[in-house]
């Protein structure tokens, strides 16, 4: 059977680079929307309901309004918004967050695709506080880079537009970010991070960064006991797209940090950087923010969904 894929937000930022991860797949169909009927409500419902899975790549509440159209009990979902991240009744499509994801999103009729910054986070923590590594009250500071297009159709207007776009600009300075919660969440942290975000001058592609105290922990871990309880998580995970880079070349070649050096990839890669006589540790993760940040996880989650290879449509 053909599956019939309908992308709800199909001309914006993440929906254009599905389609086009999507292009030329012979096991399923991608069923459009006419340009000029992108937000009736009707050919929606329509649209939603003739289709077997529907990723939505909407503001909050049109990916509410989209569920809310589904009459029957089958088309499956596929959310890259927020709207539903945090909702139990969701399914996170985090896949390597832990050993079961990967079954429950194959089995999950709503999966909730992770935001772009809290991947990092997750990616970088869940499995240090899982081992005990790093406790679920330890003041987290969460800081990193994105490219301009993290922001939609309309930040990169004001990027491309610009005479002199900003190279770099923070914000989020009220620490009230709409990420935080799930970021919490599924890191298994009972203290709401401190999250500073920058967006640079650049289109594609994100570096974050979770700077540890060692000293603070009730058992102090070395660096290589952080590396090694990263390694240990990710090799236990099928087809895992997160990678631990090697903990040597980690602290000798920062240039991997660069944040577009996974562009057009699934990847994210984890470095572990120590001091330990210092007792200080910085755990990076680089990305794509439309790769595994949005777009690539929606197809790795879709692939998962339709039973199909891990990798279909995906360069690592
Ligand atoms: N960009 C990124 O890096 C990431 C984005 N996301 C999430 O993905 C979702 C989409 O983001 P992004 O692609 O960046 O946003 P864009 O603004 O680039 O695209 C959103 C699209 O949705 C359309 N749209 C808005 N309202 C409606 C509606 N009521 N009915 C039908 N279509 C509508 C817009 O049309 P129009 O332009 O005409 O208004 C636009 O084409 C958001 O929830 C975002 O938070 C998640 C992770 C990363
Ligand atoms: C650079 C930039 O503005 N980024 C967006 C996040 C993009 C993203 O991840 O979208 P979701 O909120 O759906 O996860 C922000 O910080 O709000």
């Amino acid at each position: 059977m053909v599956a019939k894929i309908f992308i709800d937000g199909e001309a914006g930022t993440t929906g254009l680079q599905i389609r086009e991860r999507l292009a030329g797949r012979r096991d399923l169909e991608v069923i459009s929307i006419d340009a000029d009927k992108r937000k009736d409500l009707d050919e929606r419902k329509r649209l939603l309901n003739a289709a077997d899975i529907a990723i939505l790549c909407l503001p909050d509440d049109a990916a509410r309004e989209s569920v809310s159209l589904i009459e029957n009990d089958t088309t499956r979902v596929i959310d890259a918004s927020t709207a539903f991240r945090v909702d139990p009744s969701w399914t996170y499509g985090f896949a390597e967050m832990s050993k079961d994801q990967t079954d429950a999103i194959a089995q999950a009729r709503f999966v909730a695709n992770p935001g772009c910054w809290p991947q990092g986070l997750i990616a970088a923590l869940r499995p240090l506080v899982e081992a005990r590594l790093v406790p679920g009250d330890y003041p987290i500071s969460y800081h990193g880079i994105s490219g301009y297009s993290g922001g939609g159709k309309q930040m990169i207007a004001e990027y491309e537009g610009a005479a002199t776009p900003s190279q770099y600009m923070p914000y989020a300075l009220t620490f009230v970010h709409k990420h935080l919660p799930e970021m919490a969440l599924y890191a298994k942290l009972n203290r709401t991070p401190l999250f500073e975000p920058v967006v640079g001058n650049f289109a594609q592609g994100m570096a974050t960064s979770v700077p540890l105290h060692l000293d603070l922990m009730a058992e102090i871990p070395s660096g290589r006991d952080l590396h090694a309880a990263l390694a240990d998580h990710y090799a236990a995970i099928p087809d895992s797209f997160v990678r631990v880079a090697p903990f040597d070349s980690a602290t000798a070649k920062t240039a991997t940090l660069d944040p577009q050096v996974h562009n057009g990839t699934n990847t994210l890669t984890l470095h572990v950087f120590s001091n330990d006589e210092r007792q200080q540790a910085v755990i990076a993760a680089v990305y794509d923010n439309l790769g595994k940040g949005a777009s690539g996880a929606a197809v790795q989650n879709l692939n998962l969904m339709l039973g199909v290879g891990a990798r279909e449509s995906l360069a690592a």
